[in-house]
């Protein structure tokens, strides 16, 4: 146990060139941790709330860093937490910002790990981890609310199933981003990037699912091993009930006609990640997918859940999804997003932890990933923010964390 002495909060730059809080957590002994929290641009409705930087950064340092300073462990990630809401005082950290709160906790998890010398997904996952890592979901063409003028699903994934190591399925998703490229110029569709660095042609949905199933074929029979592919619809974007469902740029589907839609994706194109299909209200709907494909495919919450324990308590009631999307900027906490795994093993729901659009250098996510033993992680492709968390998964196999 490690009394913090000090907490100091900064505006920094994200990978957006938006304002993020950046927060450094000093203790006795020594200790230093250092995290910044990232930011959505498709953000669930949900999500607990992220404040202008520099009002969360004065709430924080008013209300958080008295209770935290002298007070409170940064080994003891649960106390941290919990005096990160008494000090906020309502149900959705509207009183110091989620940004404020993740920046801290996961601050504080990387100060109690430097006392202790452990590796952080030690540190948060206990001395067994560190032998299973998550297989990479890499986006590698993207459109939606991260890029205009490009698909109406937000984001098309590399899925490098059958790699023999978390560094062999890196770089395969990277060749995949690159083959993209390739066929875009071939068909002469110049394509800029997104927020996440994925490609953002202007082409139609079928179009990207052509290039992603010759892309990901290519690079398969290059490398030696399975690599499939996913979807993140981010569909609660598209849904417009005044409009009668989910508006894509050629026509409206309803909620049936979606359901229908996915699954026919998910046999066309054996699809093996399908996120967010349906609106963040629609349970039902979830549902419905659930019980037609989730044998075959893992039909993942983002907005749905937004990380919050009552929300996937809901879902595995209802049979929603069978698996959770990760976001600690979502909840707020690292106690609360462990909260939300422990939840979903306990159910046989998987977890994938996740960066948002918004990133910075920080790779905490990838330490959360090994240390809860998640099965994949969502942390695009190529570009630095998204290298940052590629290349610790990288250290950490090589034991070099
Ligand atoms: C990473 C995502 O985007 P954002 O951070 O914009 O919510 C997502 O929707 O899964
Ligand atoms: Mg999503």
């Amino acid at each position: 146990m490690t009394l913090v002495t000090d907490v100091r909060l900064r505006r920094v730059l994200d990978s957006r060139g938006n304002p993020t809080v950046e927060a450094d957590v000093l203790t006795e002994e020594g200790g230093f941790g250092r995290a910044a929290a990232p930011s959505g641009a498709s953000t669930g409705e949900y999500e607990a709330i992220e404040l202008p930087a520099a009002e969360a950064i004065a709430k924080a340092r008013e209300d958080a860093v008295p209770r935290l300073v002298g007070e409170v462990h940064a080994g003891n990630q649960r106390e941290v937490d919990r005096a990160l809401h008494v000090a906020d005082g309502t149900e959705d950290f509207s009183g110091i910002g989620a940004n404020s709160a993740v920046a801290i906790s996961m601050a504080a998890a990387k100060a109690g790990a430097s006392v202790t010398g452990a590796p952080l997904y030690q540190h948060l996952g206990g001395t067994f981890r560190g032998n299973n890592y998550p297989i990479p979901l890499g986006n590698v063409i993207g459109g939606g609310e991260h890029a205009a003028d490009a698909t109406d699903i937000q984001e098309f994934l590399a899925a490098p199933v059958g790699a023999p190591s978390v560094s062999e399925a890196i770089f395969a998703n990277a060749a995949v981003h690159g083959e993209v490229h390739d066929i875009l110029m071939e068909r002469d569709e110049p394509a800029g990037k997104g927020d996440e660095g994925a490609w953002a042609p202007s082409i139609d949905d079928e179009e990207a699912f052509e290039i992603m199933d010759e892309a990901t074929t290519t690079v398969a029979d290059e490398v030696g091993f399975e690599i499939r592919f996913g979807l993140d619809v981010a569909a609660a974007e598209m849904y417009d009930e005044a409009e009668g469902g989910y508006v894509y740029s050629d026509r409206v589907r309803s909620t049936e006609e979606q359901v229908e839609y996915i699954a026919d994706l998910v046999a066309e194109y054996d699809l093996k990640y399908v996120e967010d299909p349906l609106d963040e209200d629609d349970y039902e709907g979830f549902a419905d997918l659930t019980e037609k494909v989730g044998d075959r495919t893992l039909v993942c919450g983002d907005d749905l859940f937004v990380t919050n324990t009552d929300r996937l308590g809901e879902g595995i009631q209802q049979g929603a999804a069978n698996s959770i999307l990760i976001k600690p900027n979502q909840i707020g906490t690292l106690s609360d997003a462990f909260d939300a795994i422990e939840l979903a093993v306990e159910n046989a729901y998987g977890h994938v932890v996740s960066h948002r659009s918004g990133e910075t250098e920080d790779a905490t996510i990838a330490h959360l990933a090994v240390a809860t033993d998640a099965p994949f992680i969502k942390t695009g492709a190529v570009a630095g923010e998204r290298t940052a968390k590629l290349n610790e998964l990288i250290r950490i196999e090589d034991n070099a964390v």
